[in-house]
Parts: C-alpha cells; structure tokens; sequence
C-alpha cells in the first residue's frame, strides 16, 4: 500500500512540474511566424531561393519570425535592427554555427572556420588566419603577384577581342581568382584538372549549393542515415575529391619544407602543428579543414561578386559610361589600372557598394544561439538556428527607395559602406562571425572590375539588348548568376 502511495505521489509531482514548465513556456512570448505542418513544420514553404521566400514570410509575419525546419526551431531575422541585435547586442549569445550534414562530411566536423562552433577553437583557428593572411602587411605583399595575374587575363582577353569571340566572362574571373588565391595560400597554381575532371569553378559551386541545401538529415537527424534526397552521398563523394587534392598538397609541402626560403599559408600551418606549440589541438584535418575554407570562402566569393557587378553595368549602359570616364581622368587610356588607383576611384566605390547590396552574395547566413536569450521582447532558445536573411535587409523598401533597381548614385554624399558598421549595408556580415577576407576581398572586386572596365568594351552577344539580359539565380551559401556571363570585349586602350 505505501508502495502505491509512494508511486502516486511521485506520478503528481512529475505531471505538476511538467504543467508549470509548459505554463512557463506558454508566458514567454515567441516570435511570430506562418502555421507549419505536423512534423514537417515549415520545411514544405523553402522553394529553390530560400532568401527570397524568407523575404515574402517576413513582410507579413515580421522581422524577427519563427518557423520550424523539421526538428530545428528557426529564427530569421529580416531588418537593419533585428540584425544589430542579433550581431551586435547579443553577438556573444548568437555567435555559433549549427550542425549541418554539409559541416560534418565536408569540414571533418566543424573543424573549418566557416562552420565551427564559437570557443576557443574557432578563436585560435581564426587569429592564425588573420595574422598569417588576412593582416593588411600580407594583403599589400601579394599585390605584384595580383598584378601579374590580372595582365595575364587581360592578354587572353585582348586575343579573344582580335578574333570577335564571345567570352565567358564568368568563367574568366573565376579562373584568375582561383589562380591568385592557389598562389596566395598554397604558394603555386594548379590547374582544374590537378582538383578533378570537372575543375575548381563546378566543385566550389557544388560545395556552396549544397551547404545551403534543405537536406533533410539537418533537422531529422535520424533521417541523415538514410540519406533520402542523396545530398548527404553527393557532400561524401565531394569530400573525398578535395581530401585527396588537399592531402596532395600538403605532402607536396612536407616534402619541399625545409629547402624553401620563403613560406606560403601551408607551411606556416605544417610549421605549427610540428612545433607542437599550438595551445589547441592541431593535426593534418585541421589543417585541411581550413585550406578548404579558403579555396570555397576564397574563390567563390569575390568572383560572384564582380559576376554580378559586371552584369548589372551591362544592363544599365549610362553607368558603365560614367565609370568609363572617371578611369579615364584617373588613370588615362596610355596604362591599365593600378591598385594604388583604386582609392581615388570614387564612382567606382559606389558601383561596388550598389552591386553588393542589390546581389548579397551570401543572401542567407546561419548562426546558432548558445543561450535563451530574449530580443525584441521575442523569446529565442538555445539551441535555435538563426538565419540571417542581408538579401532582405539589403532590399528592405523602409530603408532603400527602389530597391530592386541600381542605382550607384544612392551612395552621393552618404557615408554608407560595407565593413559591418551600417546594419543596412552588410555584404561581410558583422560583429565576431563577419569575414576575415573582407579588405582582401574589396581590393579584388575593385580591381577586377575597373581593368575590365578600363580595358574593353562590352557588347551582349546575338545583338541581345541590355534589358534583355537575365539576373536569375543559382541560390547557394554563395548565390551566383543561374547562367554565365557571356559578352564580346573589345580592346580600347591605346598600344604601346
Ligand atoms: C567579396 C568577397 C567576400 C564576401 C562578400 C564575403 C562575405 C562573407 C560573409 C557574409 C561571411 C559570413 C558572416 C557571418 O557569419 O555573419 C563570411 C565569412 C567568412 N569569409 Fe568571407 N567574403 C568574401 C571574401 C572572402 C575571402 C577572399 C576569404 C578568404 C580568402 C573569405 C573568408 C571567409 C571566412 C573564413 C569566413 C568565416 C568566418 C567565421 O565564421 O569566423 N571571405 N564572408
């Protein structure tokens, strides 16, 4: 009989506790957010541009709103306050990284910079980086080498301009940014072939596409096993492509270690793990784990960006006029131009602003929260995913007036810029998780797109006209054009 009253006691108590916890829960106020499905919770409202159905959600359900991918409770945050909460006020809360299939096949688990979780690991992988190459006395040491390797693509352009050929120009920059960053962090070029059959450009858009994919083993972690979309097999085989690359050239690196005069990326990093002297653990994945961040973050990025740029000029002819004239006064038509040029290039700078704004290469960022916090009077759980929607920001009509349209000369007389102050302009993101790569990342897109400016003339292939040229898009972690850019330059500086 005690037994049972016993048993009854302990049952009261535990239906007790677990009425006050869900009356507790049911008083903190959540984000508002569109009605979900059983099970699935709003997975089934996520089209092929997430960023984009995120933006229709949130005119209608808010800036700060909660949906439910699967198992994981979703905040997006979709205004120029909410993402100074969230990357600034809070940054200290919402300053992870969530799991994600893509994290753990590609980066042997989160041991990249891109994906790991916040701590101290993620703090000395990312000072390493910043010193040994994102520091400004490294960025201005690689400027002959940039300059080397951006005459070499205007040479290959000038002999497709004598034959009339239709370039494609996508392809181009692509090709030269992956060249200078091989050179940069692995102290030599290699060619597409050197990674896989299908080269840098096909597999870096893979890993991008597939970061960012909906895949079910995210937010059903049982479901990842069994792998239903055949996401998780295509981040396997991936995996294994770069593995390889990697593991050859860092054998490479072993091999030519002690004889080099001069040190690249990786045999800093070799030095350190010999050392033993890092205070965090340290081996060859790690190692591979943040070479890889560079060939993704490093390639894709920048060339994205001078992708779109290049296409928005195109299609708005009067601009690329303007930008034409001020090359002239600055540089003049006997020289291409010099990175000493760039910081009296003004109208360029607001070119460069208006197309990051208006084509956010990184549309959609994820963060995870690592405590319950409470923003906005919203409660947000630990544990939540927190997508950062820049495309909405970037395109919100209560800030920018035509935002759909471009239109460099916004930035006339406005002290808007891109390094993460103004929460309206964010193409690096902001606060601990905002990017490394930013100043390198502003001289290539700068230079690039002034020489080729400077350079040629552009003229659309098949007598297409300039409002016929598309801007549809590939959405990924880096959202590029769905199509390359194909135009017919023509030379016009005067010959030595
Ligand atoms: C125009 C060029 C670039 C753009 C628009 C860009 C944009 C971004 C953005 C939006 C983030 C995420 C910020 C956040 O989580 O809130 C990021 C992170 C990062 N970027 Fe860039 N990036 C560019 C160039 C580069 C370059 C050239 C490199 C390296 C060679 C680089 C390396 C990284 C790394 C390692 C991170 C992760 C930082 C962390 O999680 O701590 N980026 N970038």
């Amino acid at each position: 009989m005690a037994l049972i009253w016993a048993t009854l006691v302990v049952v009261f108590i535990v239906y007790a506790l677990y009425e006050l916890l869900n009356n507790i829960q049911k008083r903190k106020r959540y984000p508002p957010g569109p009605k979900g499905l059983p099970i699935l919770g709003h997975l089934h409202l996520l089209g092929k541009n997430q960023h984009q159905d995120f933006q229709k959600l949130a005119k209608k359900h808010g800036p700060i709103m909660y949906v439910r991918l699967g198992l994981v409770p979703t905040i997006v945050v979709s205004s120029a306050d909410a993402v100074e909460k969230v990357l600034k006020t809070y940054d200290h809360i919402f300053a992870s990284r969530p799991y994600s299939e893509a994290a753990q096949y590609l980066t042997y688990g989160q041991k990249n910079l891109v994906f790991a979780k916040y701590g101290p690991y993620w703090r000395n992988i990312r000072k390493l980086c910043t010193v040994h190459l994102f520091s400004s006395q490294k960025i201005h040491s690689f400027q002959p080498m940039r300059r080397q390797q951006v005459e070499l693509m205007i040479e290959s352009l000038k002999k497709e301009a004598r034959d009339r050929l239709v370039v494609d120009l996508s392809a181009k920059v692509a090709s030269m940014n992956a060249d200078i960053t091989c050179l940069m962090v692995f102290g030599k070029k290699y060619m597409d072939e050197d990674l896989d059959k299908r080269g840098f450009k096909a597999l870096v858009q893979e890993v991008t596409y597939l970061a960012a994919a909906p895949n079910l083993g995210d937010f059903f972690p049982f479901l990842g096993l069994i792998d239903l979309q055949g996401l998780t097999r295509r981040l396997k085989d991936l995996s294994k492509v770069f593995d390889e690359f990697l593991e050859k050239i860092i054998d490479e690196h072993v091999q030519s270690h002690e004889q080099k005069k001069s040190k690249d990326f990786v045999d800093t990093m070799l030095d350190i793990m010999q050392s033993g002297e890092a205070e965090f653990q340290f081996e060859r994945t790690h190692i591979k784990a943040v070479l890889l961040d560079m060939i993704v973050a490093g390639m894709d990025t920048s060339s994205t960006t001078v992708e779109w740029i290049l296409t928005e000029l195109l299609r708005h002819p009067h601009v690329m006029k303007k930008l034409r004239k001020e090359l002239e006064e600055v540089v003049s038509l006997e020289r291409m131009v010099k990175e000493s040029d760039l910081e009296n290039l003004n109208y360029l700078d607001m070119v460069v602003k208006e197309g990051m704004r208006l084509h956010c290469v990184a549309p959609l960022v994820p963060h995870e929260a690592m405590e319950d916090c409470v923003v906005d009077s919203f409660h947000i759980q630990k544990g939540s995913r927190i997508m950062i929607n820049f495309y909405a920001v970037q395109r919100d009509p209560n800030i920018w007036s035509e935002p759909d349209k471009f239109l460099p000369e916004r930035f006339v007389g406005s002290s808007i810029d891109v390094h993460g102050r103004d929460f309206q302009l964010l193409p690096f993101g902001s606060g601990r998780r905002s990017c490394p790569g930013m100043h390198l990342g502003i001289v290539l897109v700068r230079l690039f797109v002034a020489q080729l400016v400077h350079c040629f003339d552009w003229e659309l292939p098949n007598g297409m006209q300039p409002c016929d040229l598309d801007i549809d898009e590939h959405f990924g972690l880096v959202t590029s054009r769905e199509k390359p850019l194909m135009a017919i330059p023509t030379y016009r500086l005067k010959e030595s």
